[in-house]
C-alpha cells in the first residue's frame, strides 16, 4: 500500500497534453486559454467623452468667457465633429469622440442652457477634464490576458472587446464514467428492499461539469464477461475512464483483474487513506492493445493514444473525495493550469484519528476574521453521502499523527464555491 503523497505523485507524472482547440468565445467560460490576447487597438481607441455635457475650447474660458453658443450635438457612435468657432461649444454625450478643437468637457449639472447658449455655473474648470484619453488604459499590442489563464466572466468581456469571436483553449480529454453493481437502479425508479439508486455516476458527472468536461456515462452489472467486453470498447474510445465500485475484496469486485487482463498497467492498488483505501489506478500504453484498434479509437475522437483509468472505491464519499484529490489535479496539470489556490483551514476543536492512514475529515467552514475555521462533521463513514450535503469540504489530516489540535492548520479540499 502506498501513501497519499506517493499516489498523487504517480498520478501527476501520468498527466498528458490533450492539445488545443478553437471554440466560440461564449463557450470558453471556465476553459484554459491557450493563446496570449493582445490589445487590437488603444484602450480607449479615441479621446472619449466621460460625462454628458458640453465640450469647449479651454483657452476661451481662461480669457473670461462663460457663455458658449451651441453649435451641434456629438452623439456616441457618430463620426467626430469639429468645433467651428473657438467661442462656441458642442453638446457631447458619454462615449462620444471629443470634437476636434475642443479640449474640455463640462457636465450638464454645471451649465445652464437657454436660448441656444450654455452658460457655465462653475468657476473651477480644468483643461482636459472629463476626457478619457486615447490609450490611457492600454496601448495597442499590450498583453491583456496571458496564455493558461482560466477564462472567467472578466476575460469574456475582454475577448469580446478585442474581437476574439473564436478563441484557442486547452482541449479536454474524452471521459467515460462507469458505475458497477447489481444493487443499483436508475434515479427515476423505486428501489426494491435490496436495491439503492445509483448516485456516484451523477456526482462524478457533476464534478466534471465543474471542470467543463461533458463526460459520457454507463452502468454495468456485476457480470465479469459483460464488464470485460464493455470496458475493452471504452479503452478504445476514451482518454479517461472513471469507475466507481468493484475494486475491493468482494466476490463481485472484478475490476482490478479485468483491467489487468485487458492489458492496463496497474500503477497502484490501495492507498493509505480513509476513505477510499482500495483506490486502483492504471494506464494503458499504445502497445497495450494492437495499434490497428488504437487508430480506430483515434478516429472516434480520442485525443491521445493512451487511456488513464481511475477506479475509485464504490462508497460514495470515497468516490467523491477521490475525484477531488486525484482526478482534479491530474486534469489541471494536463491542461496547463498553473495556479491552484491551496487553502489551509484551522481546526475548531481537538480531533483524534488512530489508524496510520491519511484521513479526509469532512468539515464545515466558517470565515472568522479572515481565517478559515473548520468544524469536524465526521459523518457515519464512507457510505454516508447525506453528510456531504451538510459539509463544505475535507481537511487532509496526515497519516503520521493521531492527535490533531484545535487551531492547527491542515490542507483543505473544498467543494463549495468560495
Ligand atoms: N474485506 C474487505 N471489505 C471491504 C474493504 C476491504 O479492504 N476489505 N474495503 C472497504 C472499503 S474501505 C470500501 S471503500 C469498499 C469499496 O468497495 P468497492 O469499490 O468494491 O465497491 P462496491 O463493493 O461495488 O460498493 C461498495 C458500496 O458502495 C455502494 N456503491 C457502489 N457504487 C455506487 C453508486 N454508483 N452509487 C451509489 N452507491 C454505490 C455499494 O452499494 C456498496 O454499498 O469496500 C469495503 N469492503
Ligand atoms: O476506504 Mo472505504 O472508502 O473507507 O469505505
Ligand atoms: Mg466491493
Amino acid at each position: 500500500m502506498i501513501t497519499v503523497e506517493k499516489a498523487l505523485e504517480i498520478i501527476l507524472s501520468e498527466s498528458q497534453d490533450f492539445g488545443v482547440e478553437k471554440i466560440p468565445f461564449m463557450e470558453s467560460l471556465g476553459r484554459v486559454l491557450k493563446e496570449d490576447i493582445g490589445a487590437d487597438r488603444d484602450f480607449p481607441p479615441f479621446d472619449r467623452v466621460s460625462m454628458d455635457g458640453i465640450a469647449i475650447y479651454h483657452d476661451t474660458y481662461k480669457k473670461g468667457d462663460i457663455t458658449f453658443p451651441i453649435e451641434s450635438i456629438q452623439a456616441a457612435g457618430a463620426e467626430q465633429l469639429s468645433l467651428k468657432s473657438q467661442k462656441n461649444c458642442i453638446e457631447v454625450m458619454t462615449g462620444a469622440m471629443v470634437p476636434k478643437n475642443a479640449d474640455t468637457v463640462i457636465p450638464y449639472e454645471l451649465v445652464e442652457i437657454k436660448d441656444g447658449e450654455a452658460e457655465l455655473a462653475t468657476d473651477t474648470i480644468k483643461q482636459g477634464q472629463n476626457i478619457h484619453r486615447k490609450g490611457l488604459d492600454r496601448k495597442q499590442g499590450d498583453l491583456l490576458i496571458k496564455q493558461n489563464t482560466i477564462i472567467s466572466s472578466a476575460e469574456i468581456g475582454v475577448l469580446a472587446t478585442v474581437g476574439k469571436a473564436t478563441v484557442k483553449v486547452a482541449k479536454q480529454p474524452k471521459v467515460m464514467i462507469v458505475s458497477t453493481g447489481d444493487e443499483l437502479v436508475e434515479v427515476d425508479k423505486i428501489p426494491l428492499n435490496h436495491q439503492i439508486r445509483r448516485s456516484n455516476v451523477y456526482t462524478l458527472v457533476a464534478l466534471l461539469q465543474e471542470l467543463k468536461i461533458q463526460a459520457d456515462t454507463a452502468h454495468i452489472n456485476d457480470d465479469k464477461a459483460i464488464l470485460k467486453q464493455q470496458i475493452e470498447g471504452y479503452l478504445l474510445d476514451y482518454d479517461v475512464l472513471l469507475f466507481s465500485g468493484a475494486v475491493s475484496k468482494g466476490k463481485f469486485d472484478f475490476l482490478p483483474e479485468i483491467l489487468e487482463e485487458l492489458g492496463v498497467e496497474k500503477q497502484f492498488h490501495k492507498v493509505k487513506q480513509r476513505p477510499g483505501k482500495p483506490f486502483w489506478f492504471g494506464t494503458i500504453s499504445p502497445f497495450g492493445i494492437d495499434s490497428e484498434s488504437r487508430s480506430i479509437g483515434r478516429k472516434r475522437g480520442v485525443v491521445n493514444n493512451r487511456t488513464t483509468i481511475f477506479a475509485f472505491p464504490g462508497n460514495p464519499v470515497s468516490t467523491f473525495v477521490g475525484c477531488l484529490k486525484y482526478f482534479y489535479p491530474w486534469l489541471r496539470k494536463s491542461i496547463g493550469i498553473q495556479y491552484v489556490n491551496e487553502d489551509n483551514a484551522n481546526l475548531s476543536e481537538n480531533f483524534t484519528f488512530h489508524p496510520a492512514l491519511t484521513y479526509f475529515l469532512q468539515i464545515r467552514l466558517q470565515n472568522k476574521n479572515g481565517k478559515l475555521i473548520a468544524t469536524p462533521l465526521k459523518g457515519k463513514g464512507s457510505g454516508d453521502l447525506a453528510n456531504l450535503a451538510d459539509a463544505d469540504g475535507f481537511l487532509e489530516l496526515p497519516a503520521d499523527k493521531t492527535e490533531f489540535m484545535k487551531g492547527e492548520a491542515f490542507p483543505l479540499i473544498r467543494y463549495r464555491p468560495h
